[in-house]
């Protein structure tokens, strides 16, 4: 994967960026000189945060775009990997909802990668940062959310584009699996939302996100099932709504009189079974 842009490695001859002319790599190699000039020098000011591999940047090239440029902290063989995977697979990547890949810059010890800019802000930022408090994303932009980012994982499961490395986070299923199992649905929910989501939409994600962490694969939906029942509960749910917001209510106050102090060191997969966690519709 290295060698496939080594070999564009180095200052370009020009002091423009230029076009990669190859439809199946669709972005531009930019100079040292332009990306300097559109970030006013990496300025303090213009940072927009600061990941794993390095810290990002926002500029204007000299088309007059916005851009965020990542520039890769230190030259270790792990950040040489992260620069060739998100070069080699981003830079294919073309769909609504993934972040698309601009250009890059190789020259020296200096690696600098080009996206588009995003005004909005992380995700996370507005479920746990600093816009959390404005609770700007209700439950219906939530889900909404929720199957365009399945979407684009059905792109990326069906294109011929390598495996992105990583393993899944599994704490939030330990996190949430006692909960499911005593039936404390609204427990589960952001308590920013004010009880303002829908329990059947909630009950049908969360078992769709248990569902897709099995430890067996093949017991996991595909993502192209994730978006048609995600998609096809929010019409369900839409009926079932009120029903089971009274039931929900009902389990919940017999709940309240449980011992809540039982701490369960049980695995997810156990947990799977005795709730029956199901995705027939
Ligand atoms: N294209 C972009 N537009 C606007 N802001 C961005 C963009 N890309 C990154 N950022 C900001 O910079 C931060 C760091 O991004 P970066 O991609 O380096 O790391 P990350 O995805 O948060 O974590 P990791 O390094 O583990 O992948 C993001 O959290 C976001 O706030």
């Amino acid at each position: 994967m290295l060698r496939c842009f080594c070999c564009s490695y180095g200052e370009p001859r020009s002091s423009q960026s230029f076009m990669n002319k190859s439809p199946s790599y669709p972005w531009e190699i930019y100079t040292l000189k332009e990306l300097i000039h559109a970030t006013n020098n990496f300025h303090e000011e213009n940072k927009l945060g600061e990941g794993g591999f390095g810290t990002v940047y926002w500029g204007r090239n000299n088309k007059g775009i916005e851009i965020a440029v990542k520039r890769l902290k230190s030259m270790t063989a792990k950040a040489e990997m992260e620069f060739a995977v998100e070069v080699e697979i981003l830079g294919r990547v073309r769909h609504k909802n993934l972040l698309s890949l601009r250009g890059f810059y190789a020259g020296g010890d200096e690696r600098l990668i080009i996206y588009d800019y995003m005004p909005n802000q992380s995700l996370v930022s507005h479920l746990h940062g600093q816009l959390a408090s404005d609770v700007k994303l209700d439950w219906h932009r939530r889900i909404s959310i929720a199957i365009g980012a399945a979407e684009g994982l059905v792109y990326l499961h069906n294109e011929p584009i390598e495996k992105l490395p990583g393993g899944i986070k599994r704490d939030i299923v330990h996190w949430v699996m006692p909960m499911i199992e005593k039936g404390r649905w609204g427990n589960i929910v952001d308590p920013r939302l004010g009880g303002r989501y829908n329990p059947v939409q909630l009950r049908s994600a969360v078992v769709l996100a248990i569902r897709c962490t099995d430890g067996e694969p093949d017991n996991r939906p595909t993502m192209k099932e994730v978006v048609e029942y995600l998609r096809g509960g929010m019409v369900e749910a839409r009926m079932k709504e009120v029903v089971m917001a009274r039931d929900d209510l009902e389990e919940e106050d017999d709940d309240e009189e449980e011992d809540d102090d039982t701490k369960s060191s049980q695995t997810p997969n156990h947990y799977r079974e005795k709730t029956n966690l199901k995705l027939s519709r």
